[in-house]
């Protein structure tokens, strides 16, 4: 670990949970490590800008970390999706002057005006009068005439445009599919692989996300599936997408586009309202803390952003460039890590949340109680820890949906289902603990909680677990994943 030459005290990490961008700014295990320390626990490969390739270093170098620092570590690959790219264009870009014209053309660009994209049909799939947004909508066009292979376009906002940013056409309902041949091949990747979380952009409705989960299976993983939010039509079948994903990420980058940027505040206060209710887990995206890729600190608006967002009730915030490309990647973590410690403070005491008003994540009605019976214990016995066992991982995001602010420990015999855990709000996932035994689990518990100050001699700790932990291993009933044994422990504070 000394080779990172890490700071020697690792930051406490905030309940919410933090998502980083990997790129050229903190691709190195050092930096990773680095970041890890400061907060992050999930890591993000956005497969827009990088394929597995290039990819697959990161996924050894954060896998290689994870075992140095001994702490379970999340990847999430983003598959691109259904999104439209401009080609290539001189470094300096192009200047877009207001009321100048521009064609978009279906190949071969012949002059300083033709603008090919990354999606051929794109020129069939346009009508007169629809606008053509570049640049995150910085610089719109509309389109004045059609010819079979070309579309005549009048910039109305003037802008510069790049090479392969990002082309969005709000309100046009587009035929390409939502997992191109690429996308499919990345989804096989990041499942071989074994990664955690693999999100899917600009998602138009539930069977998008089954086809994935389907891909994703077929190919041995269990990786979860995130949906992200970032087109009308996702907004009109939001409910469904909810049920089908295993989480959400509102992806504000291209939402903020796709949808009026002043409609975007109240989306995002609903889309986490919809998560709460299915009992999902949610992740903030997209200029968080943007001022950071320059500055040491962030705007007092993006400080409130992020507090805006823990209070909300996010599971996780995300940073983007911030990581990726700016010069403050440590800061950045470190700065909403805070923002979200200090934030957090103010949801101490409150009451549980109630159970998941719709019960789509498979969820055993005994678990589902026992949980709630566990959570209601911790409070009124002021338990100093809670603990949770679990197989799958589902106890212990049902634990942390319900916003229980005694520190939850994750214990799991699979490293995946740790890892999972790096997702969750409030969970901090503990590797080696004995989680088939109940006995061994509240010795291992009460002394590693002495150890690290979390409890002392005569503080309850809550411990929720299966019934494989009574049943031993290889007992039938262990496969049931049925949650069903809540034991109150008074430390013993054995250790000296
Ligand atoms: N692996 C990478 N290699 C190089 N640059 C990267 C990499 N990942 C991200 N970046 C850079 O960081 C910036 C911000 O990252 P982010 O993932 O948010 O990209 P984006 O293009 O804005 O997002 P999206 O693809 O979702 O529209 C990008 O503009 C890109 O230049
Ligand atoms: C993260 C992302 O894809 C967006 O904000 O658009």
């Amino acid at each position: 670990m000394d080779e990172y030459n890490l700071p020697l005290n690792r930051v406490e990490k905030a309940r919410t949970k933090i998502v980083a961008t990997v790129g050229p700014s903190c691709c190195e295990p050092s930096q990773l490590a680095i970041l890890a320390r400061s907060g992050v626990s999930v890591f993000r490969l956005n497969m827009a800008h990088a394929g597995p390739e290039q990819q697959q270093p990161h996924v050894d170098h954060i896998r290689q970390v994870s075992e140095d620092i001994n702490e379970p570590l999340a990847i999430l690959v983003d598959l691109a999706g259904p999104k439209f790219r401009l080609g290539e264009l001189p470094d300096e870009g192009i200047f877009c002057g207001r009321d100048e014209t521009f064609f978009l053309v279906k190949q071969n660009p012949s002059a300083a005006n033709e603008l090919v994209t990354s999606y051929q049909a794109l020129v069939d799939e346009l009508s007169l009068g629809d606008l053509v947004m570049f640049a995150d909508g910085t610089v719109s066009m509309l389109v004045e005439e059609l010819f079979p292979d070309r579309a005549r376009l009048r910039v109305q906002q003037h802008g510069i445009i790049r090479s392969r940013q990002g082309i969005n056409l709000p309100g046009v309902k587009l035929s390409a599919p939502a997992i191109s041949v690429e996308d499919h091949q990345h989804a096989i990747w990041a499942a071989k692989t074994g990664v955690d979380f693999v999100s899917l952009s600009f998602v138009r409705s539930p069977d998008e996300v089954r086809t994935l989960k389907d891909i994703i299976r077929s190919n041995s993983s269990t990786a979860r599936v995130i949906a992200k939010i970032e087109k009308r039509e996702a907004l009109e079948r939001l409910e469904e997408i909810v049920a089908e994903a295993d989480g959400i990420m509102v992806a504000r980058g291209d939402l903020g586009v796709e949808i009026d940027v002043a409609e975007m505040p109240l989306a995002q206060k609903r889309i986490i309202r919809v998560c709460h209710e299915y009992h999902k887990p949610v992740i903030i995206a997209t200029q968080m803390l943007d001022s950071m890729h320059e500055s040491q600190r962030p705007t007092r608006a993006e400080a409130t952003d992020v507090a805006n967002a823990v209070l909300d009730g996010a599971d996780a915030c995300m940073l983007s460039g911030e990581t990726a490309i700016g010069k403050h990647p440590r800061l950045a973590v470190e700065m909403m890590n805070r923002i979200a410690q200090v934030t957090e403070k103010s949801l101490e005491g409150l009451p549980i949340r109630q159970s998941a008003k719709k019960n789509a994540g498979g969820l055993h009605e005994v678990t589902a109680a026992v949980v709630r019976g566990a959570g209601t214990m911790a409070q009124s016995l002021n338990a100093k820890l809670v603990v949770v066992a679990s197989h799958s991982g589902r106890t212990a995001l049902a634990l942390s949906q319900q916003r229980n602010f005694s520190p939850t420990i994750g214990v799991s015999s699979k490293e995946s289902t740790l890892r999972l855990m790096c997702l969750y709000w409030g969970v901090t996932p503990l590797r080696n603990a004995p989680a088939e035994n109940i006995e061994q689990l509240i010795k291992y518990t009460d002394e590693w909680a002495c150890r690290v100050g979390l409890a002392a001699k005569g503080d309850r700790i809550v411990i929720v677990g299966g019934s494989h932990l009574t049943a031993g291993q290889g007992n039938k009933k262990m496969s049931s994943g049925v949650h069903d044994i809540v034991v109150v422990h008074e430390v013993e504070g054995t250790i000296a």
